[in-house]
């Protein structure tokens, strides 16, 4: 096939009379033309008289550049009545492409590439009988004078005569500069415009053409010293390198230079945001600082507050010393007199909630109120029961903060959880409550907080970026008087006046950095590298579920339960769906599972349930009472029941590997050797989940995710939603220079944290500020 992203030239091709002959012979391309055009008087006979009208034949050779082949030789241009009140234009282009057959067929004897010859067929088509005179059809004939060199793309159609390839709508561009069409021309890059909002592509060359044309010479805004530093071309060299370049290479630069700066003033730009809101230059610096050399910034276990030490020693592990560092850090930034914004991401189940609990009680320490925020009310029971855990296992503390749980749910108003709801609002406003847990309700207007100083956002994708800056809303107001009263304070901060709480946001599927700082470029970034010793990497096995497949797999999950441990059984949908009835679903295999493992003890949990079916149904699961749990894939965030060792998940295609990773990581969680099964519908899907079989590294999987599917899919239409439009990045390859975009802002800003220094700089970025801006 031809390869559209590559330009070479082409041959007008001459026929002769033998040729002519051959195209009596082979119709197809008039028969696929008669399908698209839908002439129905389009008879054999016409097409037959179309090929052998002579006085329509042009014998003159012309050379024409085409998208897609190397060397040119030829075309030959004719007008073509075809009916009563139907004529075409074709123009054939002969040229020649790499042989790519077979690897030994690309190279011949002497090492050169081997080239094949290949004729293109370039139509159109006029309805309308004053388009089939003969002037007219002379006049379109001879458009392309002998010699003419062009470039031309479009969507190529193979066609029945072997190396003949048709293009019906192309894009025609027939070189005028003679250095463009000499010989050296050839592999020259040709800019391809897109015909857009009713723009011909040629119209969009001309303006551009002109534009160049009229360029000064010093159109960069950015300062030469930046764009030395990083190896970038000027702004004008880049506009002349992508639409006139003269090899591949200048145009690549050209490319990297004009990517760069997409994802300079968005970085720029959010900087920028940042440092305007703060009021000193010594504040700016500190928080220019943070960002440039995050590797410094720590404080020791020494320097934590005595309940955040207390709560480590309560821990039944040691923390990894990629947690450590984390919390350090998260505590190093909890100490500035800014408010932080930070995003705490690592592989499935590499243990970030501890890692936050611990950010949260050196803010209690302090006298402080946090908030932790969950997606979902399961979540939230499981993160509360955990810490009520610890705390109790806490010794030496006089006064043990106290903590409350807070969601949404008011279906039922005698559960435990809204009765203990109401106590928390009371408690928040007058600060008894130390720590609340709970769903989005915790950002209601009515819920108030005496001290709020750190708010805790788990899974935090699945909140908006409005929804965790509601957190900024619940300003700090210096009214510590009752927490310092309560005795478990190392005394307050300083300059905490009134202040935004911090952000600590929490990413469930490990996000790549590029894409992490494109969409939190205004977050300091921490990351916890490994697991916690001695986790088994969880086996995966990938299974094609037709009934031998399935036979299999029930078999193992005997064998499982057996052995002693607990199985997830992970559905894509609730109830049997019409339109995809080949979706296996939980509820309505509820029954079935049931029988088929009657010796053992069955579960349900999904969406629908209600909350205290749910936390009842994961009650069951976590103490062993049942065996097998079918569920959906509410348990794919956080849900954490270290005993759990199987997971078996029916029609894993339907699935993002990026989430079958967060699912594989609900098993594999305590000491159990585990396992999961992932079973496709049909044999075609078995290749896309083999990934998974050969990885358990959650950012590999996530950079191929990337690679493969795009930020889109990758991120989920919610969180994707938040990334700002790049017209030329693509972040699944450009990363690398967004990475150098964010060390260039903060060079500009450390230079001026106003700008003023760079009149240009500011101006452009006040031009391209609703670019930067996230949205919501
Ligand atoms: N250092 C450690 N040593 C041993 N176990 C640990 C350690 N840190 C955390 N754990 C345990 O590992 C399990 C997973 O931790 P946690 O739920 O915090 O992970 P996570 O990073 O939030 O994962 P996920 O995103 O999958 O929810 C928990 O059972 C936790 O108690």
């Amino acid at each position: 096939m031809i390869d559209l992203k590559r330009v070479g030239t082409g041959l007008i091709w001459e026929r002769d009379e033998k040729e002519k002959d051959k195209d009596s012979n082979s119709f197809d391309l008039e028969e696929d033309m008669e399908g698209e055009i839908k002439m129905k008087s389009f008879d054999w006979e016409m097409k037959r008289e179309m090929f052998f009208d002579r006085e329509m034949k042009m014998e003159k050779r012309k050379e024409v550049f085409w998208l897609g082949g190397y060397g040119n030789r030829g075309k030959q241009s004719r007008g073509v009545r075809a009916g009563l009140s139907f004529s075409f234009l074709e123009i054939v282009v002969e040229g020649e492409v790499d042989s790519e057959s077979s690897a030994e067929h690309v190279f011949n004897a002497s090492g050169s590439r081997s080239k094949r010859k290949i004729y293109v067929h370039l139509k159109k088509f006029f309805r309308g009988t004053r388009y089939t005179s003969l002037p007219f059809l002379i006049s379109i004939g001879s458009k392309y004078k002998e010699g003419d060199i062009a470039c031309v793309s479009g969507k190529v159609r193979t066609m029945r005569k072997d190396g003949h390839y048709e293009m019906r709508e192309y894009n025609m561009d027939v070189l005028e500069d003679e250095q463009d069409s000499s010989p050296r021309a050839e592999g020259r890059p040709f800019p391809i415009y897109p015909s857009r909002g009713g723009l011909k592509p040629n119209f969009l060359k001309d303006i551009i053409a002109r534009a160049l044309k009229a360029l000064p010479s010093n159109v960069d805004p950015i300062p030469q010293d930046v764009t030395q530093d990083f190896g970038l071309l000027c702004l004008r060299d880049a506009y002349f390198g992508i639409h006139l370049p003269k090899n591949l290479s200048e145009a690549d630069l050209a490319r990297k230079r004009l990517v760069f700066d997409e994802f300079f003033y968005l970085q720029l730009g959010r900087l920028f945001q940042m440092l305007e809101g703060l009021g000193t230059q010594v504040e700016k610096d500190v928080l220019l600082d943070k960002y440039r050399k995050p590797e410094l910034n720590a404080v020791f276990t020494e320097e934590w507050s005595s309940l955040t030490k207390q709560l480590l020693k309560a821990l039944p592990y040691s923390l990894t010393s990629s947690q450590l560092s984390a919390v350090s850090e998260i505590i190093w930034d909890i100490k500035r007199p800014l408010p932080m914004n930070r995003l705490l991401q690592g592989d499935v189940g590499c243990g970030k909630t501890v890692v936050a609990f611990l950010a949260c009680m050196e803010v209690i320490g302090a006298g402080y109120q946090a908030a932790f925020m969950v997606p979902t009310e399961l979540l939230a029971v499981q993160h509360y029961n955990h810490l009520l855990d610890l705390l109790e296992k806490m010794e030496q503390v006089d006064c043990k903060p106290s903590i409350a749980l807070l969601t949404g749910s008011t279906s039922s108003k005698q559960s435990r959880l809204i009765r203990e709801a109401c106590i928390s609002f009371l408690g928040l406003q007058t600060g008894e409550i130390s720590l609340v847990i709970g769903t989005h309700s915790l950002i209601a207007d009515k819920v108030e907080f005496s001290a709020l100083r750190i708010a805790v956002v788990d899974e935090q994708h699945r909140f908006g970026v409005i929804q965790r800056g509601r957190f900024n809303s619940k300003l700090y107001y210096n009214s510590l008087s009752s927490k310092t009263a309560a005795g478990n304070s190392d005394g307050p901060l300083n300059g905490d006046v009134c202040m935004a709480p911090h952000v600590l946001a929490m990413s469930a599927t490990p996000i790549p950095r590029s894409l992490a700082l494109a969409l939190f470029g205004d977050m300091s970034l921490t990351q916890i590298t490994g697991l916690p010793p001695g986790r088994q990497p969880v086996e995966t096995y990938i299974v094609e579920g037709n009934e031998r497949g399935l036979e299999r797999v029930y078999q193992m999950i005997t064998d499982e339960v057996e052995a002693g441990g607990r199985v997830y059984l992970v559905y894509p949908v609730i109830g049997q769906s019409e339109q995809l009835p080949q979706l296996h679903a939980a509820s309505a295999e509820f029954e079935a599972m049931s029988s088929r493992f009657e010796s053992y003890s069955c579960g349900l949990l999904h969406g629908r349930m209600k909350s205290s079916e749910k936390d009842e149904a994961l009650r069951r699961f976590r103490t062993g009472e049942t065996h097998i749990l079918l569920s959906t894939q509410v348990i794919e965030i956080g849900v954490d029941v270290p005993e759990a060792s199987m997971m078996v998940v029916m029609n894993a295609e339907r699935f993002g590997i990026a989430q079958l990773h967060q699912l594989r990581g609900r098993v594999g969680r305590g000491a159990r050797k585990s396992k999961c099964v992932l079973i496709a519908s049909t044999a075609g899907s078995l290749c896309r989940l083999k990934v998974l079989e050969k990885s358990s590294d959650g950012f590999y999987l996530a950079n191929m995710d990337l690679l493969l599917r795009g930020p889109g899919d990758l991120l989920g239409k919610k969180q994707s939603g938040h990334l700002p439009e790049f017209p030329i990045a693509r972040l699944e390859i450009d990363g690398n220079i967004i990475q150098e975009a964010h060390l260039a802002a903060l060079k500009v800003l450390g230079m001026s944290p106003d700008l003023q220094k760079f009149p240009d700089l500011k101006a452009e970025l006040s031009m391209r500020q609703p670019l930067c801006l996230l949205g919501d």
